[in-house]
């Protein structure tokens, strides 16, 4: 399932500027959305899901023009969204929630409604908890029976918004593999903050900030972006210079500090290889530095 968008603009009452001219290509399999707070990601996928429109731009979902309103219709026929926060059913079971979703998906026919919430609960592997009431269910059962009811339909086109936060490491991990083996069969799009997600699912990932895209391309064109840009000091006491530290590891006598920025002048410093994080990182830095100058196109 290809996605198309093409110079999105939205802006919100009270000229809030969520996304600004952000055209990007999803083509397929697992695609990352990273971005700091606030930088447009719910706003974005809100707009491919349908839940809201844009201020201007388009949007090709598959063969759906997602701009009018017909061509947002067929859109969530084929799509599955999980939201940040998936309501207050907390007193159902996770089959009567399940129920009650396909309900309202219109799936009117009843014995074709069970058996798909059976298979979603089957897919997420919750099959063996479906009489147990949500608000018993840990952060990660939550989550899973959020991606279940997005499944109720059978998605083309699978988006989920922040779907690790507040997860422990390992319920994240666990997480992380079901949406990679989800993305076997379909476009899965994964909006985060957290760098380490998408480095262990995607192979393409785009980075906005202030709602414009700052790059889009595959894990290791992110990487080169930053080679060259991350150094080690070590040092007795915190350097200080033109660059961001990113880790601190107290070696006893010493302290090695990763830092990201141009090459410091510090003594005891070495190139090292950029990780995705530093990578991002060094996008924000630039960002930021970008923000500070008046005659930036981001202050325009
Ligand atoms: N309904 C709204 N009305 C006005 N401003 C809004 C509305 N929704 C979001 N915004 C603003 O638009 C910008 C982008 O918000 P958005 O929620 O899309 O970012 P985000 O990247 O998803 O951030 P987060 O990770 O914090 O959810 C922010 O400045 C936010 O305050």
């Amino acid at each position: 399932m290809r996605i198309e968008v093409r110079h999105l603009t939205k802006v919100y009452r009270g000229d809030i500027r969520a996304l600004e001219d952000l055209s990007l290509t999803i083509s397929g399999g697992m695609f990352g959305l990273l971005g700091p707070n606030g930088a447009g990601k719910t706003t974005f996928m809100r707009i491919l899901a349908g839940v809201l429109s844009p201020s201007n731009g388009s949007i090709r979902v598959g063969s759906y023009d997602g701009t009018t309103e017909r061509g947002r219709t067929q859109i969530k026929r084929i799509l599955g969204y999980l939201p940040q926060e998936l309501g207050v059913y907390t007193d159902l079971s996770a089959y009567e929630f399940l129920d009650y979703m396909g309900i309202l998906k219109g799936l009117d026919d009843r014995k074709q409604r069970q058996r798909r919430v059976d298979e979603s609960l089957e897919i997420v592997a919750m099959s063996h908890l479906a009489r147990r009431k949500l608000k018993t269910f840990s952060g990660g059962m939550k989550r899973r029976i959020g991606i279940a009811q997005a499944l109720l339909n059978d998605p083309q086109l699978l988006i989920v918004d922040e779907p690790t936060a507040g997860l422990d490491p390992e319920e994240r991990i666990l997480f992380r593999n079901l949406l990679s083996d989800l993305a076997g069969k379909r476009t899965v799009l994964l909006s985060t903050h957290i760098v380490e997600d998408i480095a262990q699912t995607c192979q393409q990932l785009a980075c906005i900030a202030k709602g414009r895209l700052l790059f889009q391309g595959t894990v290791s064109e992110m990487l080169k972006e930053a080679q060259g840009k991350v150094w080690q000091i070590t040092a007795d006491q915190k350097p200080e210079g033109n660059f961001t530290i990113v880790s601190t590891l107290n070696m006893g006598l010493n302290t090695h500090y990763r830092v990201v920025g141009e090459k410091p002048s510090n003594p005891n410093v070495v190139a090292i290889e950029p990780n995705l994080e530093d990578s991002y990182i060094w996008f924000m830095r630039n960002t930021r530095q970008a923000l500070a100058s008046p005659r930036s196109p981001l202050n325009e």
